[in-house]
């Protein structure tokens, strides 16, 4: 019978007596490891928000000299258990389904990273459209983003309108022209299609705008983008598609 919640507060703890639910496994097994790694990605998500917030106010802040060194301080004692598990570079997070597309601390669009804004995707009758908002900590020239964030940000846009038309692939060209400066603080849209398949070739184009006013340009963009063949996705990525097994988070 299930008597609580290990230390970390994830695996059930049980005494070796059956409870009617746990005669339902797996199904309820499943259903554990769903919950599991759902309030995982939960978790990951809310220390994301946090960092988010972290670096918003790091990067903006005008305290006292002595309590940015306090901060630092604080920061890397509330560091330094999370470092004393990480895991090992080529195997995936275990909140990540690398094949269903949840990249947890992906940079432009993951809910975990502290680098992301982040950018939300969805496909919209072919066409993949997105929307964020940049803090100061993206500024380039003052009160403006930076250019390569606009560029990083339809490098995605573009990438995921080749995943949504069936042609995955990776950036090998990336043209990016900016018309307007890109405002930070203000909710933002981006849009992206694919127009062209060439063998193993798709070329995508973008743009992004401000939300309240979609028909002005800020940044346009044209990506080329090259799907692997079998022998280079095994050669780059096999190891790690191998050990990614989401299932396991709890
Ligand atoms: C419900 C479903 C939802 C799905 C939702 C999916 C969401 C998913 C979102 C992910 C969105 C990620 C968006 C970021 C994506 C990155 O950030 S990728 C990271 C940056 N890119 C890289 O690191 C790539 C580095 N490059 C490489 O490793 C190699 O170039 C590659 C890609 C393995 C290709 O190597 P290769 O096979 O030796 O290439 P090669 O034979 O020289 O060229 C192949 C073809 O491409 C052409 N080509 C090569 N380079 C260029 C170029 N610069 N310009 C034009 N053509 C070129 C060649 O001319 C050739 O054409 P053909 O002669 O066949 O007609």
């Amino acid at each position: 019978m299930c008597r609580g919640r290990d230390a970390a507060g994830g695996h059930p703890v049980t005494d070796g007596e059956k409870t009617p639910a746990e005669e339902h496994a797996p199904a309820t097994r499943r259903l554990h490891a769903v919950d599991g790694l759902l309030g995982r990605r939960e978790a990951i998500s809310e220390l994301g928000d946090a960092l988010r917030l972290l670096v918003e106010y790091a990067t903006t802040t005008e305290a006292p000299t002595e309590e940015l060194r306090r901060a630092a301080e604080r920061i890397r004692q509330a560091a330094a258990p999370l470092g004393e598990r990480v895991r090992d570079r080529e195997v995936l997070p275990t909140a990540d389904d690398l094949l269903g597309g949840v990249r947890m601390y992906n940079p432009v669009t993951g809910s975990g990273s502290a680098l992301a804004p982040p950018l939300h995707i969805a496909a919209d009758n072919g066409v993949a459209v997105g929307t964020c908002t940049l803090g100061m900590a993206f500024e380039g020239p003052p009160t403006y983003a930076h250019g390569g964030v606009s560029a990083m940000l339809l490098d995605q846009m573009l990438g995921y309108a080749a995943g949504i038309a069936g042609h995955p692939g990776m950036t090998v060209r990336l043209d990016t022209t900016y018309r307007k400066p890109v405002p930070l603080l203000t909710p933002l849209r981006l849009t992206a299609t694919v127009q062209d398949i060439d063998g193993r070739r798709v070329t995508a184009t973008g743009q992004l705008t401000t939300a309240d006013d979609p028909d002005t340009v800020l940044v346009a963009a044209t990506g080329v983008f090259i799907a692997l063949r079998a022998e280079q996705a095994r050669r780059l990525f096999g190891r790690v598609v191998n050990t990614n097994r989401p299932s396991r988070a709890g």
